[in-house]
């Protein structure tokens, strides 16, 4: 803590979206200082040099390597990283009083094999995964306050089991026959220069990928299973949209009984009513991603289209925000005792 009474927080991985995306967040946040940012490409640059619109919230804040030293003064370390970072400096970190937040995905399967298979990888801290708590809030608020290690949830995985939710705990839809369609902007896909990210390639073009299994399949039945108390089968089917940021998840279910439009409203509306960063729209209303963008919040509407036995849930997140950073600010609140909603209440940003 610093002498005020500020958080002194590191992160690791401070050039990509996710990690800017927190300096902006915490820009706004009255209880935190950023005492550490790495980068191992732009260490001795100013984060100002890089990203003006930072230059008055951090003039003096500079890249340096990731140094387990320098992070182990800090009160949290939020990895912005790719996966298979975390894990390695996390256990020295922990050791030393550390709590840690990983936005990759190092923490969020808890079947290792299934996590090698998907990640490619050997996975570096085993003993650690016993008390890693998975940060969604509105799941897992309570163990989230005393955790000492986060997994930050991915971004469709944030947007499939908030739409789902409900309708699980309620035994809602048959378990079986579960379908997530989700779109993600590109920025899903981080700063690094890849061809699959060039504006030529991904303006005016909008395609599927990943359908024999994204690596965000196993982790998104990992949850479902726990939230249904048993098995389920997902087909879940990420596509690649012309935008920047967002993520739009279409989810579909077989209902189980019969059950008004007007009641999966309630209980939409019931199962969010104290949640500050789940917004069930009023019925008809259709989501878009544009009114969610720069904020933490999660939008939804529920359909039973016709009438028949579908029941359709249309759910928007931004990927960088309750997708990511946003979350990741949430669960660092959440486990500081601070309030849940500091440096997040910031609504979207138009057009
Ligand atoms: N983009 C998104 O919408 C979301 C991303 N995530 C996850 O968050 C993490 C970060 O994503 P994003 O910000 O998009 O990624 P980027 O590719 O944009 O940024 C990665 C950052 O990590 C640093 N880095 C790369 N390799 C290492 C390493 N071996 N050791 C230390 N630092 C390293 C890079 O800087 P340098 O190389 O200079 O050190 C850079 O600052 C990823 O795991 C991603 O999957 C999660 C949810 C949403
Ligand atoms: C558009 C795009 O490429 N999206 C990324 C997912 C976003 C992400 O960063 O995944 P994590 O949340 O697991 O870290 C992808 O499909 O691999």
């Amino acid at each position: 803590m610093t002498e005020n009474g500020k958080l002194e927080i590191g992160i690791v991985g401070g050039t990509g979206y996710t990690g800017v995306e927190l300096l902006r967040i915490l820009a706004q946040h009255p209880k935190a200082f950023v005492k550490v940012i790495t980068s191992r490409s732009e260490t001795g640059l100013y984060v100002w040099e890089l990203f003006a619109n930072l230059r008055e919230a951090y003039p003096d804040l500079q890249y340096s390597e990731p140094d387990v030293e320098k992070l182990k003064r800090c009160d949290v370390v939020f990895f912005a990283t790719p996966h298979g970072v975390a894990m390695k400096l996390a256990p020295e970190l922990v050791e030393n009083g550390v709590k840690i937040i990983d936005l990759a995905a190092d923490f969020r399967i808890n079947d290792l094999r299934v996590w090698e298979n998907f990640y490619g990888m050997p996975h570096a801290a085993p003993e650690l995964m016993e008390e890693v708590v998975y940060g969604l809030p509105e799941l897992n608020r309570e163990r989230i306050r005393t955790a000492r290690i986060i997994a930050n949830p991915g971004c469709y995985p944030t947007a499939v089991q908030l739409g789902f939710w409900p309708l699980l705990k309620h035994r809602l839809v048959d378990v079986d026959h579960l379908v997530a369609d989700a779109k993600s902007g590109v920025s899903g896909a981080g700063r690094g220069a890849k061809v699959g990210s060039l504006a030529a390639e991904t303006s005016e073009s909008f395609k599927a990928y990943g359908i024999h299994g994204h690596r965000h399949l196993p982790e998104i039945e990992q949850q479902l299973n726990h939230m249904a108390q048993t098995h389920v089968n997902l087909t879940f089917v990420p596509h690649l949209v012309p935008m920047i940021r967002g993520i739009e998840a279409t989810l579909y279910g077989k209902l189980t009984r019969s059950i008004s439009e007007d009641e999966l409203q309630h209980i939409f509306e019931e199962t969010y009513a104290e949640e500050p960063f789940v917004d069930v729209m009023p019925r008809g209303s259709l989501p878009d991603t544009r009114m969610v963008k720069g904020s933490n919040m999660c939008r939804m509407a529920v359909y039973r289209p016709q009438g028949r036995d579908t029941v359709v849930v249309t759910c928007v997140i931004d990927n960088l925000v309750k997708g990511a950073s946003g979350q990741a600010v949430q669960n660092m609140n959440l486990m500081f005792d601070l309030d849940e909603t500091l440096g997040l209440e910031a609504p979207a940003l138009l057009p």
